[in-house]
């Protein structure tokens, strides 16, 4: 089917909920996007705004929202779900009666279900058996992709059917969708480096340098592709937009929330304090306790995460930490080159 001639639904009305869903309105699609909350449906159908989410930013006049799940899906062949992972199952539990065999559903979400241990899109298979599943995750600051900055995401699917009507469907002049088969990687790299941003953001309030955060960036990528190779991923998909490409973004911009998750703690604030303030979904918070937790259970070396931990959840001095990690014994750089044993 012609991307304009595909109906698409959007499960969620937050930051990047509404900025998927009005990529695809801006070229003539139709999208109705659904949220829970009525009175944001209408501001969004009468005033054009989120003002919520993203204050500031016209919408397409053409985006529709309602809080009416079945309406939203009536017709949909093309489903996205960016719904925070700790709500991810019920909002696909709620949808599941309206949806039918075959239907392409897409999570956007960064994040893992704890106690469960499965990413989205596990639950999207566990749940919708019959559905086609992908899941879309790059380097995307809703509120560039809602300015128009040039982005680029990547789509990942065994269904090279899904793949390219996702490309199409989301294919601006300021948006380019790149493909991939690696769906565990691609979702473990959006999903793992929210942690690392939550450190970038402590160091950076902490007065890191330029040195210190190139080191951290680096280590986070060996630790992150360590770990997910370790549960089945490619670590070459870790040198794409997905991996190094969304560490890159979301470790170094104050628009991330996850950083000023980090950045608020580094500057005294307590972690209850830095969420609140925050209003919005930081997923690395809850990350950290669940890979943590996985880390030791199969006994998979994150020094990073573990330092974390202790920090947020512990109470340890970051000064501390950091001189354990630095005294630490020496390792090989890239361990797909010289594996860390063999050092
Ligand atoms: N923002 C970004 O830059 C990007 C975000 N992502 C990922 O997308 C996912 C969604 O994030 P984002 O849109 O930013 O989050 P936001 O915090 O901006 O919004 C969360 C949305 O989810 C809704 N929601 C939460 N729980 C429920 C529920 N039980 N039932 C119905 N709706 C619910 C909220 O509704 P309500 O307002 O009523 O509470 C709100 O509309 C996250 O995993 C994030 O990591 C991915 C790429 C970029
Ligand atoms: O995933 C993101 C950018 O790619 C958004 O990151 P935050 O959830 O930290 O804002």
């Amino acid at each position: 089917m012609n991307a304009v001639q595909q109906k698409v639904a959007v499960l969620g009305g937050g930051s990047f909920g509404t900025v998927i869903a009005n990529i695809m309105a801006e070229k003539g699609i139709k999208v109705s996007q659904w949220m829970r909350d009525s009175s944001r449906a209408e501001e969004i159908n009468q005033q054009h705004m989120n003002t919520r989410y993203l204050p500031d930013y016209p919408l397409s006049e053409d985006l529709w929202a309602t809080s009416d799940i079945e309406l939203a899906l009536k017709e949909a062949t093309l489903i996205f779900v960016s719904i925070p992972s700790q709500s991810f199952r019920s909002v696909v539990q709620l949808a599941k009666p309206f949806l039918k065999a075959g239907q392409m559903v897409i999570s956007t979400t960064k994040g893992i279900e704890g106690e469960t241990f499965s990413l989205m899109s596990e639950i999207l298979k566990d749940e919708l058996p019959a559905a086609k599943v992908g899941v879309l995750s790059g380097p995307n600051l809703a509120k560039e992709v809602a300015k128009h900055q040039l982005t680029a995401t990547v789509i990942s699917s065994d269904d090279e059917a899904l793949r390219t009507d996702v490309q199409a469907a989301l294919h601006q002049s300021y948006f380019r969708v790149y493909a991939s088969s690696d769906m565990y990687g691609v979702e473990l790299g959006g999903t793992l480096k929210n942690i690392y941003a939550i450190a970038a953001g402590l160091s950076a309030a902490l007065g890191m340098g330029e040195n210190t955060k190139s080191m951290l960036l680096t280590r986070s990528l060996a630790e992150m592709s360590r770990f997910a190779v370790s549960m089945g991923a490619n670590p070459m998909t870790f040198l794409g937009l997905a991996g190094v490409g969304d560490l890159i973004v979301t470790c170094m911009s104050p628009l991330s929330r996850n950083y000023r998750v980090g950045y608020a703690l580094g500057s005294g604030e307590n972690l209850e304090e830095a969420v609140e303030s925050l209003g919005e979904v930081a997923e690395g918070v809850n990350t950290i306790r669940i890979i943590k937790a996985k880390a030791d259970e199969l006994e998979i070396y994150m020094p990073l995460v573990s330092g974390l931990y202790e920090v947020v959840f512990n109470g340890a001095h970051v000064q501390e930490v950091v001189k354990a990690l630095m005294m630490n014994e020496q390792s090989s750089d890239v361990e797909f080159v010289l594996p860390r044993e063999a050092n």
